[in-house]
């Protein structure tokens, strides 16, 4: 693939590492997101092995409700990922839009992400970083989980602090040994606030939230 396959449209979301623009592939006509990193900001925060990781582990993720990385290429000065567009956008905006879910919304996303995390353990992946900012919706509506910018491939201990505060298991907080569980408690978190509108240990203070 090269960029010259693509249409490029508007704008629709910036990370860390880039920019996605809605695109078009330009003889199926299949819309995609199309994510643009620049090589010199990967040189700048030498993450180009974390890059590396985050694809491989992206590309071998196959479920309804992970959001697919369907390629990537590179030219002289960046790297383009193909990922799944999510019509729907951020399921943390239509949260805040809603104040909370009802218990049956609420339950179908916590199935959803349950479904979705045990595949992903099942392949030794922790994603270690959701929160609602990752959480996308498709065009039905279906959650997909997105970013997986902090998830490791491991079946062994990990120790990376990593993740949002409100979202972060205690053995995270304390620095210990952590393994897929993190990402089982971030699930209890999310239900909370799904159904809340807040995250249970919210505060004003990071260091009330850790002691919460
Ligand atoms: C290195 C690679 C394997 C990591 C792959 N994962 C990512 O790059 C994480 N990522 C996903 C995105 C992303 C952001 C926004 C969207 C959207 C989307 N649809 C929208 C509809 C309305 C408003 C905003 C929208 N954003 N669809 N797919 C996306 C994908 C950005 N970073």
């Amino acid at each position: 693939w090269s960029i010259a396959d693509f249409d490029i449209g508007k704008f629709i979301g910036e990370g860390k590492f880039g920019k996605v623009y809605l695109a078009r592939e330009k003889k199926s006509g299949y819309v995609v997101a199309l994510k643009v990193i620049f090589k010199a900001k990967l040189d700048k925060y030498r993450s180009h092995s974390h890059l590396r990781r985050e694809i491989e582990i992206q590309h071998g993720l196959n479920h309804p409700n992970v959001l697919r990385l369907f390629a990537w290429f590179h030219d002289e000065t960046r790297v383009f990922l193909v990922l799944e567009f999510a019509a729907r956008g951020e399921l943390y905006k239509f949260l805040k839009s809603l104040h909370h879910f009802s218990e049956k919304r609420a339950a179908t996303y916590v199935a959803s992400l349950a479904g979705a995390l045990a595949y992903c353990h099942e392949k030794h992946v922790i994603h270690r970083d959701i929160k609602p900012e990752n959480l996308l919706l498709d065009i039905e509506g279906r959650l997909k989980i997105a970013d997986f910018g902090w998830a490791v491939q491991s079946n062994t201990k990990r120790h990376t602090m990593c993740g949002t505060i409100d979202y972060l298991a205690p053995e995270m907080v304390e620095k210990k040994e952590h393994d897929y569980a993190v990402d089982n408690w971030t699930l209890g978190i999310l239900c909370y606030e799904f159904l809340y509108g807040v995250p249970p240990f919210e505060a004003e203070d990071e260091y009330v939230t850790f002691r919460r």
